[in-house]
């Protein structure tokens, strides 16, 4: 099911939530430079499930997020997305195929409203030309009153109705990252990627942002990735949580078979390498 399909009848009670794999990232090295990054790691996300990547400091995170995403091309290793090695493509392509993502530094349209910035998610999904839209025909002006309906589902499903008006610039930090969060489920994502989603939050717009991360996957059946430093958050949202360390991987399982795993816990205990 699509993230906005809102209409769509819910998932029968006895279904499994999480299906087979959608995402595979084979043996993946990314340098820059003379800097490993990423370190020969392979790791799946199934359909379906909130994965984690965690790790302190300079592990690799956000560098495998940009694989993922395809804004980084790895020197080696394959990726796969539905069954398929997906061939070198740019973000936009990769996009296209129903991944979307948000930035740790919020990336939004601050001078425009929170409805405008919304509806940018809604662009790659638009079906008629600039021309006609330029012009206002007929099914262009169609296909914008769908995707506004569109837009004022996601706007309700995260609560954001007060504020839709409001130039984004204006809004506190919180709900600027609630309004980024509804842009990317704009695109109807089939994976999400969330980069460090509860960064800089009091402890109220974190209980927010957990919540309406666990209704996304739990309405809409979205598959998540993120990335987060706060442990109890990772620990409580996610099926599974792979653990980066100085571009490797070093533990991958749930979050009950990661919190007991020695080389996770001397990672973070900040023991030394040799
Ligand atoms: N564009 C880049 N150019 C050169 N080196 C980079 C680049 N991006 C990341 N690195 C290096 O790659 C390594 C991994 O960085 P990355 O940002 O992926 O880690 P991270 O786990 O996301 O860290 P943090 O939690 O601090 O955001 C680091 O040594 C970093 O300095």
């Amino acid at each position: 099911m699509n993230a906005m399909d809102i209409e769509a009848a819910p998932a029968a009670a006895d279904a499994p939530r999480i299906g087979g794999v959608l995402m595979e990232m084979r043996n993946i090295t990314l340098r820059f430079g003379g800097v490993k990054a990423i370190t020969d790691i392979s790791f799946d996300i199934r359909e379906g499930e909130i994965r984690a990547i965690i790790g302190p400091n300079g592990a690799g995170k956000s560098s495998m997020l940009n694989v993922i995403s395809g804004f980084y091309v790895p020197q080696e290793g394959e990726v796969w997305f539905k069954g398929k090695r997906r061939p070198q493509m740019k973000p936009y392509e990769v996009a296209q195929q129903g991944i979307a993502r948000t930035f740790q530094n919020i990336a939004l349209f601050e001078g425009m409203s929170v409805l405008d910035n919304i509806m940018t998610g809604r662009l790659t999904l638009m079906k008629t030309g600039l021309w006609s839209q330029a012009l206002w025909w007929g099914r262009a002006q169609a296909e914008e009153v769908e995707h506004r309906a569109k837009v004022e589902k996601i706007i309700d499903f995260l609560e954001i109705q007060h504020i839709r008006k409001t130039p984004v610039g204006r809004l506190p930090y919180g709900l600027k990252k609630r309004v980024e969060l509804a842009r990317a489920l704009a695109t109807e994502p089939k994976l999400l990627l969330l980069d460090e989603p509860m960064a800089g939050m009091n402890v109220e717009e974190k209980e927010d942002m957990c919540r309406f991360i666990l209704d996304t996957n739990d309405e809409f059946g979205t598959t998540i990735c993120l990335i987060e430093h706060d442990m109890g958050v990772v620990m409580d949202l996610s099926d599974r949580v792979v653990v980066m360390d100085y571009g490797k991987k070093i533990g991958d399982g749930t979050p009950d078979e990661v919190r007991s795993n020695q080389a996770v816990i001397e990672a973070y205990l900040g023991v030394q390498h040799d």
